[in-house]
């Protein structure tokens, strides 16, 4: 058989059905559910009195709309229709058979966290969820990929998806990380180099040193800004780092069905010599910390940069979209990206919210206090990971240094759930979205990795990590 991709491998070993003319068919392994995406597909389901297909390859977490303070109740949850969503994922979760992690749980968490933490997403696998971040798994060697709300109707129904076959696409991130630099750094520089629409109806394999040095964390993150890249999915090829990640997790195989799996995990990488549709280089040697200044995942400076002038574009359309994005953003052109000022803190999210980023974090926040007016909030991405973190005494150093320490969930990087900005407040953010109102209504979103989130903390601004 000639060269294959990864992606190639996974989709082959899917396709259900791929007649001429028609959309393909492909087997989905994996259905991972959530209470903001999930209530009509299941009322679609009811309305035909059809069951939930396969109850065993199906999950339902709340994450979305679950506040996060502390010893957290029903009573706790913001509106009326959070409570809706909640209770109506709960109701269906019980009827239909389908294994929730609810508010309670142990392992509740975002489902982009909870999915390859708990071994649910594993590598070679095609997995859905009705969420555009599912390429997160894909750092696992997984086909992921976020579906509509009818489609997730279907595939709670069949188990299938039709699906158009995406393009692929060779990111080939070479070079070595700059202490301080991370996985956050590459993603935002890769969006700001090639553009939000640059992996637009493809499929992203991301390879090269850089990415087999990273830990599946920082893979994690990667894959899950691929989304703000404008791909179909993010990629990366399972290696050694890949099955010892996955090696032990609650729902991975076990004992020799471990091993069968892994070996044919080892076969996923795309062959040698594998024809891509699309290859573009990044050489991250010289890379700093990014920051991003304005209304997209593509409006990203260095550190050690200034806030651009709109005056000196050329192009009319990015000319104006600066304007609004400065005008938004409240900055002004040639500003010093280390004099922005900001007034919150947010260290969370599917983006950067695993032990590893915490870990990072509280790093640099050791033995250092939260500057004083400043608001700032570290969200485990899940239970498990809120658990770790206090065993590793993470969440101690946190707190000292005058961080809240909250329950798991998705928080601040969608504001509904009561935690956001008001209108002008400006925040250090390791979520992956900074649209208007994104946080909030009003509210200024400035996306970084956690390190560089702890030190604008300390500081009140945007700092430099690798001076410190
Ligand atoms: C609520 C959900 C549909 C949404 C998504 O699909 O991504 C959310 O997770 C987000 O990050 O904007
Ligand atoms: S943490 Fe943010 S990006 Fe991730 S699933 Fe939740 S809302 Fe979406």
């Amino acid at each position: 058989m000639s060269q294959r991709t990864m992606f190639d491998k996974i989709w082959d070993a899917h396709v259900v059905r791929d007649e001429p003319g028609e959309v393909p068919v492909i087997y989905i392994d994996r259905h991972l559910t959530h209470e903001a995406t999930s209530p009509q597909a299941f009322a679609g389901l009811r309305a035909r009195k059809l069951p939930v297909h396969r109850t065993d390859a199906t999950i339902a977490v709340i994450d979305h709309n679950v506040p996060t303070v502390p010893g957290r109740r029903m009573i706790d949850v913001v509106d009326a229709a959070s409570v809706t969503c909640i209770e109506t994922m709960e109701e269906n979760a019980r009827d239909f058979g389908v294994t929730l992690f609810d508010m309670k749980d142990e392992y509740q968490g975002i489902v982009h966290v909870i999915g390859p933490e708990l071994g649910i997403s594993l590598p070679g696998m095609t997995v859905v969820c009705g969420d555009s971040h599912t390429s997160t798994h894909g750092a696992l060697g997984i086909f992921a990929i976020g579906i509509g709300t009818s489609e997730v109707e279907h595939v709670l129904a069949t188990q299938c998806l039709q699906q158009q076959k995406p393009k692929t696409m060779n990111i080939r991130v070479e070079g070595t990380l700059a202490p301080g630099v991370t996985a956050k750094d590459v993603a935002l520089a890769i969006i700001r180099k090639f553009g939000t629409n640059v992996g637009s109806n493809h499929v992203i394999e991301f390879s090269g040193s850089a990415i087999r040095s990273l830990s599946i964390e920082g893979r994690m993150t990667l894959c899950n800004m691929a989304i703000e890249a404008g791909a179909r999915a993010g990629m990366v090829a399972p290696d050694e780092v890949t099955i010892e990640y996955v090696k032990g997790r609650p729902y991975a195989p076990q004992g020799e069905l471990f091993d069968l799996a892994a070996a044919n995990w080892r076969e996923l990488a795309s062959d040698p010599g594998a024809q891509f549709d699309a290859v573009l280089d990044i050489d991250v040697d010289d890379l700093v910390p990014q920051v991003a200044w304005g209304t997209d995942p593509g409006m990203v400076a260095d550190i050690t940069g200034t806030v651009p002038d709109p005056a000196a574009e050329s192009d009319s359309v990015t000319r104006q979209a600066y304007e609004r994005a400065l005008e938004y953003m409240g900055l002004t052109p040639g500003q010093k990206i280390q004099d922005i000022d900001i007034q919150t803190v947010f260290i969370g999210s599917c983006t950067n919210s695993r032990l590893e980023d915490l870990r990072e974090a509280a790093g640099y926040v050791e033995g250092r206090h939260v500057a004083p007016h400043v608001r700032a909030i570290v969200v485990p991405g899940s239970m498990q990971v809120s658990r770790q973190a206090e065993e590793e005494g993470l969440a101690k150093i946190f707190r000292e240094a005058g961080f809240e320490w909250r329950e798991a969930g998705c928080s601040m990087c969608i504001a509904m759930n009561g935690d956001r900005l008001s209108a002008g407040e400006r925040c250090a953010s390791t979520s992956n979205r900074n649209f208007e109102g994104r946080q909030g209504r009003g509210g200024r979103t400035h996306l970084v990795s956690p390190i560089m989130a702890a030190a604008a903390a300390v500081a009140g601004h945007f700092v430099d990590v690798r001076n410190l």
